[in-house]
C-alpha cells in the first residue's frame, strides 16, 4: 500500500508489541436478564461483565493511536509522530445498559512491514474500526485493500465501521465527506468522520461498537436480511446518536 507520508521509525517511548491476554475466539454474548458477576479486568482495578475486542486498522499515520489515546485518556498526541511497532492494546470499561463492557482495544501498526504480525489478531476481533485520513488520498484509496485483508483474516461476522479521521484539518482536506459516504455505502458500512485532535465523534465511534447487540441476536436477524445489510444495527445506532455523522444504508 502506498502512502503519502513516510512514518518515522519508533522511538524509545513507543509501545512495544505486547502479548495479548488469552482469547477464546468467540464473540461475547451480552447477557439477557441480570448481568453476570463482575470480574476484575486484566491489568487494572476495573470490573466488567463482558469483554469486547476492537481492532484499529488503516494506513500508517491516519491517526489510530491518537484516536485510541483520545478515547482512553481524553488527550491528543500532538507533535512528533511515533509510529506504532507491531501491536499494542488498552482497556476501557463502559457501562452499557447496566452491563460493564470491557473494550479491549488493539492498536495495530499501519506500516506494511508489521502486516504479518497484525494478521494473527484479526480472527479474535469482534469489531474493527477502519480508518483513513481525510488529508491523505492514498490512505483513502487503500481502504479497498484493507477490506480485502479484513475479509481474508477477520471473522465473517465482525462488526466493521469506516472512519475518516483528521476532519479538523479543513485546509488540508483532500477526501470529501461525500466520497467517504459513497465508499461506505458501496460496502454497506456505517461511516463517520472523526477528529482525534478535537475529539469529534471519537466517543461515538467506540460506544457504537460497545452497544453492538449480542451476537446470537444479531446473527439471527442478519440471516433474514440481504447480505448487503450486515451492519444495520450499528447504522441505526450511529444515525440515532450521531451529530454531524453519516450513516449509509445500502
Ligand atoms: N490534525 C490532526 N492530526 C492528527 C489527528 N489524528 C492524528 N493526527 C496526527 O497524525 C500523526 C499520526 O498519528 P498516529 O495516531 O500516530 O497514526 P497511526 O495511524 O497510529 O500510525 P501508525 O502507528 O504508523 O500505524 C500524528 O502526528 C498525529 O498528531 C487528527 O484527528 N487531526
Ligand atoms: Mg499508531
Amino acid at each position: 500500500m502506498s502512502r503519502k507520508k513516510t512514518p518515522r521509525s519508533k522511538g524509545a517511548s513507543a509501545p512495544a508489541a505486547s502479548a495479548p491476554p488469552a482469547a477464546n475466539g468467540s464473540r461475547p454474548a451480552r447477557p439477557i436478564g441480570p448481568p453476570p458477576p463482575a470480574r476484575p479486568s486484566l491489568g487494572g482495578g476495573d470490573f466488567y461483565n463482558v469483554a469486547f475486542k476492537i481492532m484499529l486498522v488503516g494506513d500508517s499515520g491516519v491517526g489510530k493511536t491518537c484516536l485510541l489515546v483520545r478515547f482512553k485518556d481524553g488527550a491528543f498526541l500532538a507533535g512528533t509522530f511515533i509510529s506504532t511497532v507491531g501491536i499494542d492494546f488498552r482497556n476501557k470499561v463502559l457501562d452499557v445498559d447496566g452491563v460493564k463492557v470491557k473494550l479491549q482495544i488493539w492498536d495495530t501498526a499501519g506500516q506494511e512491514r508489521f502486516r504479518s504480525v497484525t494478521h494473527a489478531y484479526y480472527r479474535d476481533a469482534h469489531a474493527l474500526l477502519l480508518l483513513y485520513d481525510v488529508t491523505n488520498k492514498a490512505s483513502f484509496d487503500n481502504i479497498q485493500a484493507w477490506l480485502t485483508e479484513i475479509h481474508e483474516y477477520a471473522q465473517h461476522n465482525v462488526a466493521l465501521m469506516l472512519l475518516g479521521n483528521k476532519v479538523d484539518s479543513a485546509q488540508e482536506r483532500v477526501v470529501k465527506r461525500e466520497d467517504g459516504e459513497k465508499l461506505a455505502k458501496e460496502y454497506g458500512l456505517p461511516f463517520m468522520e472523526t477528529s482525534a485532535k478535537t475529539g469529534l465523534n471519537v466517543d461515538l465511534a467506540f460506544t457504537a461498537i460497545a452497544n453492538h447487540p449480542p451476537p446470537h441476536r444479531e446473527l439471527k436477524q442478519r440471516s433474514m436480511k440481504a447480505p448487503s445489510e450486515p451492519h444495520f444495527r450499528l447504522h441505526d445506532y450511529v444515525k440515532r446518536e450521531g451529530q454531524g455523522t453519516s450513516c449509509c444504508r445500502p
